[in-house]
């Protein structure tokens, strides 16, 4: 079973923060305000007034979440109102999403071998469909048996890896997790998964040493990854 990570591992990092991110913050005034009641954009917006702590009115959410697109924080209510936000984006042919040529044709060969593929990406699990449905290599949904978001978890908490695991009913050693951040793969290995940096030359330029690798097998391409090992 093989885990993959998305921005930075199979997709750049430059195409989520130059393309998506700008797209999501110029959007989301005009997104509240034409949404903002439906029960499933009010849940997380309610959240984000949660986590602030105080009643507060749409106007200082928005402005909430843009610090938060701009600070890149990783918090299920923004990425839940992000995937929604980008599903015109993809539907209206904004954009598609970025995936590097080698992880498209190593994830075809991969299904095609046998092997089952899930993400696990801090993108919710309808931008991670909307993403890998409307990628530069066409519609890589079929390759994909599941799906998960934060909502099972912290992708820096070694917990939502054993979650995952009971979740595919499969042993956490049967998993290789593929990512670029060091602190995923060590949460990942503390559960027990085999792990692997994807270390891309575009995103990261200087590639990280074995110690910043800290004991993680690296490679720079989704072409050396050997499922087996
Ligand atoms: C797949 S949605 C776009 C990417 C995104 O918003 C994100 O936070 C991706 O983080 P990752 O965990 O895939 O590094
Ligand atoms: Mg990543």
């Amino acid at each position: 079973m093989i885990l993959t990570d998305i921005e930075g591992t199979t997709s750049s990092i430059s195409f989520v923060k130059d393309v998506l991110f700008p797209y999501a913050r110029r959007a989301l005034p005009g997104f509240v305000a034409a949404r903002g009641r439906e029960p499933g954009v009010r849940r997380w917006l309610d959240a984000v007034a949660t986590e602030l702590g105080a009643a507060c009115d749409d106007g200082v959410i928005v402005e909430t979440l843009q610090g938060w697109i701009d600070t890149d924080r990783k918090h299920t209510a923004l990425k839940a109102l992000q995937g929604m936000i980008w599903e015109a984006g993809y539907h209206e042919a904004d954009f598609t999403a970025h995936i590097y040529p080698d992880a498209a044709v190593a994830l075809q060969r991969w299904h095609a071998d046998g092997h089952r593929l899930a993400v696990y990406s801090s993108g919710s699990v309808p931008a991670q469909r909307l993403f890998f449905g409307h990628s530069d290599a066409g519609d890589l949904t079929p390759l994909v048996s599941a799906w998960f978001d934060t909502e099972i978890g912290g992708k820096r908490d070694a917990a939502s890896y054993t979650r995952i695991a009971d979740a595919l009913a499969v042993a956490p050693a049967d998993i290789l997790f593929l990512s670029d951040v060091v602190a995923e793969l060590d949460a990942a290995r503390e559960a027990g998964l085999r792990t692997m940096l994807v270390d891309r030359l575009d995103d990261y330029p200087e590639p990280r040493d074995a110690a910043a690798a800290n004991g993680h097998r690296r490679v720079t391409s989704f072409a050396a990854v050997d499922v087996a090992r």
